[in-house]
């Protein structure tokens, strides 16, 4: 048998990963997602045995194994209108709770900028027309990056943008993280605006900083973005902040959410 089964339905331990013979030795507090082990058991063995203990996963019946919910990184989603700050407060927010700050948009800039990379008209073309880049491509970038940042905490800003973008994350990327909410900055249209074209004015070099470009990005966002936030609002997963204020003030809610949420 590859699996002893700790409890059904539970958490299993892999016998074939182990290099020693007790066969139930400690039980698994599913509740608090914590191991708990009887008194005989050596704390050394305890440790390699945490190190080697993988989930199974009873609900889809089939071998699918998948790392214990507190070894997976913690993701926060970002999202918000063009310009609604979310960049500056994943900067604000890196600082003070030590989180990486993966921005998808920076993310595809940076491949389209690439050498050699077979994606950089594909992705100049969506971001002039304020599209949303096919998934496959975004999602990569994103999951490539969380692996080599070696860090277990990420603030994915910018991301999940429309339906593609959450269908392709949840087949590649929800069971490997531990998701925990969405961070909505929810800012006025004029205000985004403003924003985006100071920022271009003041020398971004973004090709999207212009009126042209914001006029389909807005759209965009109201279109396709808007409805994933109201996806997770229904399921009670958004934690919303005013972003009309100063960065400042739209800060210190942010501290709020972050200290709430044991962050
Ligand atoms: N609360 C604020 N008050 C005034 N200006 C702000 C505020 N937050 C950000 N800004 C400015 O607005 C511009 C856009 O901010 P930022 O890049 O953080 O937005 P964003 O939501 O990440 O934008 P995008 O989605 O377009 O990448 C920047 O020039 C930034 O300095
Ligand atoms: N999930 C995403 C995120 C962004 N894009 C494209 O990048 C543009 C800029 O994004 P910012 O977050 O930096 O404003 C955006 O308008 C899209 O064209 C994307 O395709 N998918």
């Amino acid at each position: 048998m590859l699996y002893a089964a700790i409890r059904s339905g539970g958490t299993y331990l892999r016998r074939d990963l182990c290099n020693f013979n007790y066969s139930v030795p400690f039980s698994v507090c599913r509740q608090h997602k914590a191991l708990q082990y009887h008194q005989f058991l050596d704390k050394s063995i305890l440790r390699s045995l945490i190190n080697k203990v993988v989930t199974y996963s009873s609900s889809t019946k089939s071998n699918k194994l998948i790392m214990p919910e507190e070894k997976k990184p913690q993701i926060v989603f970002v999202l918000g209108g063009p310009g609604a700050g979310k960049g500056t407060q994943c900067s604000k927010i890196v600082e003070r709770y030590h989180f990486v700050h993966l921005s998808a948009g920076d993310l595809l800039r940076e491949e389209r900028a690439r050498e050699g990379s077979e994606y950089g008209t594909l992705i100049e073309d969506y971001i002039r027309n304020g599209k949303i880049v096919p998934v496959e491509v975004t999602c990569s970038l994103l999951e490539k990056a969380m692996q080599n940042s070696g860090k277990n905490r990420f603030l994915i800003d910018g991301f999940p943008r429309n339906q593609d973008n959450l269908d392709g994350w949840t087949r590649q990327m929800a069971d490997k993280v531990n998701f925990q909410f969405v961070l909505f900055f929810n800012c006025n249209e004029d205000t985004c605006v403003e924003r985006c074209l100071a920022r271009g004015q003041g020398g971004s070099g973004r090709s999207d900083d212009n009126l042209e470009s914001l006029k389909k990005r807005i759209q965009t966002y109201n279109n396709d973005s808007l409805p994933i936030i109201k996806h997770y609002e229904q399921l009670g997963q958004v934690k919303q902040v005013d972003a009309n204020p100063s960065a400042e003030e739209v800060f210190k809610k942010v501290e709020d959410i972050f200290s709430e949420a044991g962050f």
